[in-house]
């Protein structure tokens, strides 16, 4: 039987253990919380994180990282991405020497504007054909309850996408495999970003025609960036891509798009803040793209809109107005 450390128990931890178990894994849950750790255990539920949903059997709760590590085949990473780099820092001396990081994570690292692969190998000194990465339409609370849903499985190893893929494919749950690490990584960091601006829009009462325009234009600065990095334009097209645009933009259970809901109701960002219990990757990763953006010469409009929407104050309402004032051009421009 296969066998999986997934570190940590938030929602898509928490949701990604059931999916291995219900693929035949053996699956350690690593818990920050002992009070979590023993709610798994003793009543197979998570109720801080996935209240309602019963785990597998075969998924088993510890707070002792060495626990879940030191046999694990799978190592997989679901942590807030600025976390991930003391975290691993921690974790990557009691991973054994074959096993394979699997990151969930969907978000950028402040400072460097490294993707979450990029971490990885630094801080646990893995090559490329260790590492893969899972992204696309993945609200965890629908895989949750096995609605039908795709995902991509990218790792640069052939060998290692396919081992991934065979681990996490379930009757709810088909995942394909992709090469294109960058634009997997970027698809599912931007969109965050772009669903914040999407939630605003709901937030401020328009349409279906802005969001459409939203995603449609968010896709367009998305690919700018990744031709920039070397991504394969394709991979925008699918699953995390223009799927995990719509997903991420259309479904209340975003938490990306109820954090930019409420600023575009008129809340503070330190409002929005104080009642945000999980992660808002966009919140912290539009920086750190805009950063990457700029340094290669590539245009963001919508995220740079939404940076000045969350760190300079400034009203969504004349963020939309200044997208919309923008000289219009071609549809499609590299840069
Ligand atoms: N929830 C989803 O639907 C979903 C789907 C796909 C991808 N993702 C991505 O997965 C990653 C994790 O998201 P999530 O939904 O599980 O988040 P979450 O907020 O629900 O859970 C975060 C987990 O990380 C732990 N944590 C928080 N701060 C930490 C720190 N400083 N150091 C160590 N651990 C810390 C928490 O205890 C919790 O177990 C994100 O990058 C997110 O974009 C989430
Ligand atoms: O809740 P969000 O906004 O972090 O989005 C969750 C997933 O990434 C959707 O695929």
């Amino acid at each position: 039987m296969r066998r999986a450390a997934v570190l940590t128990a938030g929602s898509w931890g928490t949701v990604f253990a059931k999916v291995l178990a219900d693929a035949g894994a053996r699956v350690t849950l690593v818990a920050r919380d002992r009070e979590v750790a023993d709610s798994i255990n003793g009543r197979h539920v998570n109720p801080r994180y996935l209240d309602g949903v019963r785990l597998p059997d075969q998924v088993r709760a510890t707070v002792r990282p060495e626990q879940a590590l030191r046999d694990a085949e799978l190592v997989v990473l679901a942590v807030p991405s600025h976390a991930l780099r003391s975290c691993l820092l921690d974790w990557a001396p009691m991973v054994g020497p074959g096993a394979v990081y699997v990151s969930l994570m969907k978000g950028m690292e402040a400072v460097t504007s490294h993707r979450m692969s990029e971490v990885i190998a630094q801080t646990a000194g893995v090559g490329p054909d260790r590492i893969a990465v899972v992204s696309g339409p993945n609200l965890a609370r629908e895989i949750a309850v096995e609605h039908p849903a795709a995902t991509v499985v990218a790792s640069s190893s052939a060998a290692t996408a396919h081992q991934v893929q065979s681990a996490c494919w379930t009757p709810y749950l088909r995942p394909y495999t992709n090469g294109d690490v960058v634009g997997c990584e970027l698809g599912g960091a931007v969109k965050n970003v772009i669903a914040l601006a999407a939630g605003m829009l709901e937030g401020m009462g328009f349409g279906t025609n802005s969001q459409a325009s939203l995603i449609a234009r968010g896709l367009a600065e998305t690919m700018r960036l990744g031709a920039a990095l070397g991504a394969e334009p394709m991979t925008f097209a699918g699953l995390a891509g223009l799927g995990d645009l719509v997903a991420t933009c259309g479904s209340p259970l975003s938490r990306n798009r109820t954090f930019g809901e409420r600023l575009g109701r008129g809340m503070t960002l330190e409002q929005v803040l104080a009642q945000q219990l999980q992660v808002a990757e966009g919140v912290r990763s539009c920086r750190p793209l805009l950063a990457l953006a700029e340094g290669l010469g590539v245009s963001m409009p919508i995220t740079r809109q939404v940076e000045r929407v969350l760190y300079e104050g400034l009203p969504p309402l004349e963020a939309v107005k200044d997208l919309m004032s923008h000289e219009p051009g071609p549809e499609y421009r590299p840069r």
